[in-house]
């Protein structure tokens, strides 16, 4: 027996109630879903668990027993194991070092051998059907993908009872998921209990037995994942219906204008030319793989990677070989990392939001705050960003809400060209509707709009053409009724499947 039992759980953050009496029971043997919007609580509550923050009152049982760790240490004992949001490896150090950290091998009068301990990092990643591939390597040459396998390898070395995993698919593959969700059915077939949560609601109902909804800190609802549809889950976790969550779609015609052209357009080595034609109106997506040329083709059109070709905006053809050029030119990003290319977090969500448009509320380069004032406002009113004070610093923000301060403020700017790398990620339903909306509307507004997701389920439902790049070709051109497991098969093509990628 493994019963996780959490009763009237309660943390605030200064002024902020992050858990204002959350209860949650999770079954020994049993995959237990966790869902709710951003903000909702559930990293809070996962940090409870494990040990990096304490609650204000409520209490946690394991087994019977009260769980209240005061250190990361003490949760591992207590046999929680958490692979976290956020990483938590240590990017200097070698894979190895990494995997079994706390844990090495130790050889005569307690020192560590190197031999011992790559020989002993082989072993764990065999033992997770994984390759071992260079276990000397440091963690940052390794790509987001493999670095997020490392972690929940690392985490399962400790041998949990409790296995709490925190979003941590967003940045897997494919074949990844499944490789982690076999794991996953396995620790809880031997009678471990585990906590899955994730935005992904199509995760939830593949891999979740049973299912919590958080609202605003608190337990709303919930049950076995059979009886609760998509439909019910969304409802509940946003306190409304949602009628429908991708805006219909709206392929451009034949002879629609052209907004933006590519020629030839590529960024070598990685990305070999392109041509790519933009209508008035379209959504164009982009998918495949992790690294077959995305983030070169996205870098390449902002500036930040040198590129080939040329692009065309409207009738001028541009060259932008610095992100401030391609702002210049009308053209905006929303970056894969939005702490570290994005976002100023020490900063206010005001600052943060108005740094981007400082020529359109500035007056002979002094800042007008009324002017400023409405920008902000309207911002957050239309996202819906929750911030008690729009001064307050946008670190202390949920991951989707600081997803939202970073697209006012691109949006801001009124671009011509807008480039969204992967910028549903970690975003919650609710917000991920808006984002859509948005997008649509601004295509309907006559700005080019080309977006990168990894979650083919999001491109096949909101793009009107995909193209499906691998080894920096376009391997496939989806239009029409597109699905998602076109999108896989594309990607995939005929790659050995591996999860260690
Ligand atoms: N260190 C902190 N300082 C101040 N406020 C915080 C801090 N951490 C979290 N909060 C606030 O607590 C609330 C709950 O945040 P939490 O991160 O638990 O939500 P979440 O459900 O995990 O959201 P997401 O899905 O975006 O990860 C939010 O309003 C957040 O702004």
């Amino acid at each position: 027996m493994r019963d996780l039992v959490l009763s009237d759980v309660q943390k605030s953050y200064g002024g902020t109630r992050a858990l204002r009496g959350a209860s949650l029971s999770a079954r020994s043997g049993e995959v237990h879903g966790l869902v709710g919007e951003n903000g909702a609580g559930k990293s809070t509550l996962v940090k409870i668990l494990s040990g990096a923050v304490r609650a204000d009152g409520g209490s946690v049982a394991l087994d019977g027993r009260a769980l209240r760790p005061r250190s990361p240490q003490e949760a591992r004992r207590a046999g929680i194991g958490t692979v976290f949001q956020e990483l938590s490896l240590i990017p200097d150090l070698s894979v190895a070092a990494n995997l079994l950290y706390g844990i090495e091998p130790r050889v005569r009068a307690g020192r560590i051998s190197t031999g011992a301990l790559h020989a002993a990092a082989r072993d764990a990643l065999a033992r997770f059907e994984l390759p071992a591939g260079d276990v000397s390597r440091p963690v940052r040459e390794l790509r987001l993908a493999e670095r997020q396998v490392l972690e929940i390898v690392k985490t399962l070395l400790h041998e949990p009872q409790v296995l709490i995993l925190d979003e941590a698919t967003s940045a897997l593959l494919p074949e990844q998921v499944a490789w982690l969700f076999a794991l996953v059915r396995r620790f809880a077939a031997a009678g471990g209990c585990a906590l899955f949560i994730s935005h992904r609601l199509a995760e939830i109902e593949s891999l979740c037995d049973r299912v919590t909804v958080f609202r605003a800190g608190a337990d709303v609802g919930g049950g076995a994942i059979g009886e609760l549809p998509e439909a019910r889950l969304v409802e509940l976790m946003l306190g409304r219906a949602v009628e429908r969550i991708y805006p219909p779609k709206a392929p451009a015609a034949r002879d629609a204008e052209v907004v933006c052209e590519l020629r030839s357009f590529g960024a070598p080595p990685r990305l070999q030319p392109l041509d790519l034609k933009l209508r008035h109106g379209e959504l164009v997506g982009v998918g495949g793989l992790d690294g077959q040329g995305q983030a070169e083709l996205f870098g390449a059109l902002f500036g930040t990677v040198p590129a080939a070709g040329s692009v065309l905006l409207g009738a001028r053809e541009l060259r932008c070989a610095s992100p401030a050029a391609a702002l210049d030119a009308g053209i905006a990003l929303v970056p894969e990392d939005r702490a570290a290319e994005g976002l100023c977090l020490t900063l206010g969500v005001r600052d943060n939001i108005s740094l981007g448009s400082l020529g359109g509320i500035s007056r002979l380069g002094v800042v007008d705050r009324a002017r400023e004032r409405r920008l902000v406002a309207g911002a957050v009113g239309e996202l819906q960003i929750k911030v008690a004070d729009v001064r307050d610093p946008v670190g202390g923000l949920s991951g989707g809400n600081q997803q939202k301060v970073l697209l006012s403020r691109v949006l801001a700017r009124s671009p011509r060209l807008l480039l969204l790398y992967d910028a549903t990620r970690g975003v919650d339903v609710g917000t991920k509707t808006e984002i859509y909306r948005l997008m649509r509307e601004q295509a309907a507004a006559g700005v080019a709009v080309l977006f990168y997701s990894s979650d083919a389920a999001e491109l096949a439902a909101l793009a009107d053409r995909v193209l499906v790049l691998h080894d920096g070709v376009v391997r496939a051109q989806l239009s029409g009724e597109i699905s998602e497991e076109e999108i896989v098969a594309a990607a995939v093509g005929g790659r050995r499947k591996e999860a260690h990628a």
